[in-house]
């Protein structure tokens, strides 16, 4: 007799330059019903928790990299890592291709919905966009970013652009953005949203 399994959720990435609001896109489809894998969250829980990233995280950052609780020492690891091309090259080295195996295993024990997200900022950059069905990007001009992540984090203006010059730059992500979400703050992101979920529902109906 022929068994007719569920259809897998479509791989969905959901991506954009530091500040332009993805985070906050995300949890939108989260309300929706969608599963959503906060890979920079994922990111922090593994440097913490895998024994293996972790003996790495120290070679490169020294026992300074986590305090004495065991908590990953974020401040001392940015301000080496985005102060350093190379060791930022070899931190990105160690802790993509775990978060890549964590989201796979996420993404396999995740059923009933038509599509799974993953919210990234180095989808691109990472070269994990190739694994995925699609790719949304957030997008939102330079000044806007800037002024909402000094906002949110309290830092100052060049901490933040340190990031932004390591990032692909926001006109190219958008150019390769199968789905494009513009959040300068003047056009409702949630219209936006909902058009587009209703657009990867039909496009799971008809695989
Ligand atoms: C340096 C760390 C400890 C700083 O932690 P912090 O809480 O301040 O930042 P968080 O991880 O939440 O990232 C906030 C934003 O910074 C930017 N950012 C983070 N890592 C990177 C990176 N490797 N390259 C460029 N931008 C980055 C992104 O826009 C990100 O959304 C952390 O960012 C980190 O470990 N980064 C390297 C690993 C990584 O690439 N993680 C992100 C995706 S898997
Ligand atoms: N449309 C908007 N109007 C006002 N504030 C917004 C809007 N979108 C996002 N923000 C605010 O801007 C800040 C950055 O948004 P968010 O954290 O979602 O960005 P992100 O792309 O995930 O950033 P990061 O790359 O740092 O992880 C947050 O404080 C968020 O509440």
């Amino acid at each position: 007799m022929e068994s007719k399994l569920p259809k897998p959720p479509l791989k969905i990435g959901i991506t954009g330059c530091i500040g332009s609001g993805k985070t906050t896109a995300a949890r939108i489809f989260e309300a929706l019903g969608i599963p959503v894998y906060y890979a920079d969250d994922r990111a922090k829980w593994l440097m913490a928790n895998d024994e293996q990233l972790k003996a790495r995280i120290i070679d490169l950052f020294g026992p300074e990299a986590y305090d004495s609780s065991g908590a990953l020492n974020r401040a001392h690891i940015a301000q080496k890592a985005f102060s350093d091309a190379g060791l930022l090259e070899q931190l990105n080295a160690a802790v993509h291709p775990a978060v890549g195996a964590d989201a796979e295993r996420w993404h396999k024990e995740q059923s009933g919905v038509p599509y799974t997200l993953k919210e990234a900022a180095l989808l691109y950059e990472s070269g994990s966009f190739k694994a995925l069905d699609a790719v949304i990007v957030v997008s939102a001009p330079e000044e806007v970013r800037l002024r909402r992540v000094m906002q949110r984090d309290g830092v100052e203006e060049e901490a933040v652009r340190a990031r932004m010059r390591k990032q692909m730059p926001e006109e190219e992500k958008a150019r390769r953005a199968d789905y494009l979400i513009q959040n300068d703050g003047q056009q409702s992101i949630i219209q936006q949203i909902h058009a587009i979920h209703q657009q990867l529902q039909q496009r799971y109906d008809e695989i």
